[in-house]
């Protein structure tokens, strides 16, 4: 069974908790970021991480992904298989890989003729699965905004993660490239029930494709329906 296979499997499975969150908090020092946070992701959620700037939702990301520690409370992942796609960066010209070879760059070195074989194979699927098989050849440093976060999300879909992660991904990009971008994720949580987490301060994207949101608050974070989501949510912090 090739990876994505084993991804597109869990569509039919029960729903399970990915993530659990109980009185989780965290300071930094003297500084309180949040405090007695309560959450639990389910399989195939595609979760918007909303508040204004300085609220906590980097802060509660990396602790997800293990790169900062929590301050006190439990938070229990079920899956330690997570991708990330960075905010959009921009990368100089003469960047030397083309897109194909910087979506490799996640890929494990390998003498083994099997394994370089089902790397390569996996490689076309992502490409494929990305739409990014036509632009593979294109020096990453003369892609568009919008293909370079393609190779981002492609490189992080390498290791088949479970959950995705989404750290503003879309700023920058334009109103057209951002939505190509979202429905591509849409698409990948949809049909593998991939669960997205998308840290964003974007209104319409948490509209149109999110369909639960977290929201920090008042150095907490609530549930609110995406329905209720409203435009002051995102304004500066506090
Ligand atoms: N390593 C660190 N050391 C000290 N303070 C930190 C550190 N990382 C973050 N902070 C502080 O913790 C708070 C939360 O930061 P965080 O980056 O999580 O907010 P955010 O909601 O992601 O903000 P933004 O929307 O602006 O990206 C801020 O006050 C920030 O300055």
């Amino acid at each position: 069974m090739d990876e994505w296979q084993s991804v597109s499997n869990r569509k039919d499975s029960e729903e399970i908790t990915v993530i659990e969150a109980k009185n989780l908090t965290k300071r930094f020092g003297k500084q309180l970021v949040f405090k007695d946070v309560n959450f639990t992701i389910n399989d195939g959620d595609f979760i918007s991480l909303i508040g204004p700037n300085g609220s906590g939702k980097t802060t509660l990301v990396r602790i997800m992904m293990g790169l900062e520690k929590k301050t006190s409370g439990e938070l229990k992942m079920n899956h330690k298989r997570i991708g990330y796609v960075p905010q959009f960066r921009n990368i100089d010209l003469d960047y030397p890989l083309n897109i194909e070879q910087f979506v490799r760059l996640n890929l494990k070195f390998t003498l083994s003729p099997k394994r370089r074989k089902a790397d390569n194979e996996l490689i076309k699927t992502i490409l494929t699965k990305t739409k990014l098989t036509q632009l593979k050849d294109r020096p990453l440093g003369l892609a568009s905004g919008g293909e370079k976060q393609k190779a981002y999300l492609a490189q992080a879909l390498l290791n088949d993660p479970k959950i995705l992660i989404l750290d503003e991904s879309t700023a920058s990009l334009d109103v057209e490239v951002k939505m190509q971008l979202m429905d591509l994720v849409a698409e990948l949580n949809q049909k593998y029930n991939l669960t997205v987490i998308f840290i964003t301060h974007d209104y319409e994207l948490t509209k149109k494709y999110t369909t639960r949101a977290l929201f920090f608050e008042d150095k907490t974070l609530k549930e609110v329906k995406v329905s209720d989501v409203s435009e002051d949510m995102f304004e500066m912090g506090s």
